[in-house]
């Protein structure tokens, strides 16, 4: 039997979501899952446990995942060679193959079948399929010098109508971040932070929630006093340029989104059980928020 107090509080809980079951009812979440929040077998289940139940509650999300980790295992695994400068992995025409492969049918696989052990509602779809993402390479500065990338690409056109399908069917598509090229016959390697952005603004989606493997943004990295709850675009374009590796994507692509018309764009911690319930369903969220300035 629960105290009188234990009833109190968990009802006090359930209630305080009503709000945000309101406001979100029948809107778009566009909700990227990142790689190195999807290490731990017990985070991947309690994620695809919370997609399932905004699906219940009303609620129209879209997985757009990562898998960073698990594509240099696999580039490392058959000796491909593979680097990071500012941010992105530079790619090449032996590695790309690779990164399809380990995206959409790896990732994108296993999280199809956690969600789906709940009911048949995910579906995969990769990012060059049904026109969905369409990109142009881009580079990258590192220390003020340009770098060529290879094979990475940045989304230019979104055309969202299997997505788009898959919504109206009740069903919660799960969305791996490679791109046709334009004009050209290949694909390109896109950061999955940038790809989500992009999807949620075609999309019109109420919010961006992007899970990472720290609390939020830091101003002062690596000063743990320094995590920032609420920022806008004005002072986060300022930011950016003081922002180190894997925050850059990030916080690009969240600037993108708000700026896109997204009304806000988040960054939480994925390595707490449970963490978009709290983000979606509570007044205080966690993490930072990224508002129109
Ligand atoms: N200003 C900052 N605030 C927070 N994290 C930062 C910052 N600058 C760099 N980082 C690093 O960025 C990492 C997140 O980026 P990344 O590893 O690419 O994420 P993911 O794999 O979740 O997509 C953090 O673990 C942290 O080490
Ligand atoms: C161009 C580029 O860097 N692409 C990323 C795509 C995957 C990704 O973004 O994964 P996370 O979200 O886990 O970081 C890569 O090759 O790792």
């Amino acid at each position: 039997m629960v105290s009188q107090d234990q009833a109190a509080a968990k009802a006090a809980v359930l209630i305080e979501s009503l709000p945000w079951l309101k406001r979100f009812h029948g809107e778009t979440i566009v909700i990227k899952f990142g790689g190195n929040a999807m290490i731990d077998d017990d985070l991947k289940r309690a994620f695809a446990e919370d997609i399932v139940y905004l699906r219940y509650a009303g609620v129209k999300p879209v997985v757009v995942h990562g898998g960073g980790p698990q594509i240099t295992a696999e580039l490392t695994r058959r000796g491909i060679p593979s680097e990071f400068r500012g941010g992105y992995r530079v790619t090449t025409e032996e590695s790309i193959g690779v990164v399809r492969q380990v995206l959409a049918e790896q990732v994108g696989g296993e999280l199809v079948g956690l969600i789906n052990e709940h009911g048949p509602l995910a579906h995969g779809i990769s990012g060059d399929e049904y026109g969905l993402f369409t990109g142009v390479r881009r580079g990258a500065v590192v220390d003020g010098e340009p770098v060529d990338l290879g094979l990475v690409g940045e989304v230019t056109r979104v055309q969202p109508d299997a997505v788009l399908l898959e919504l109206a069917a009740d069903r919660i598509p799960v969305i791996s971040t490679v791109a046709r090229e334009d004009g050209a016959d290949g694909i390109l390697n896109v950061n999955a932070d940038s790809a989500a952005a992009a999807l949620a603004v075609a999309l019109g989606a109420a919010k961006l929630v992007v899970l990472t493997d720290v609390a939020g943004l830091y101003s002062d990295w690596p000063n743990r006093d320094s995590l920032v709850s609420v920022i806008d675009t004005e002072e986060l374009a300022a930011l950016l340029p003081s922002l180190e590796s894997g925050m850059i994507p990030k916080m690009a692509a969240c600037l993108e989104a708000v700026a896109g018309g997204v009304p806000k764009a988040a960054i939480i911690d994925g390595r707490q059980p449970h963490s978009i319930l709290l983000e979606v369903f509570t007044t205080q969220g966690i993490g930072t928020e990224v508002v129109p300035s």
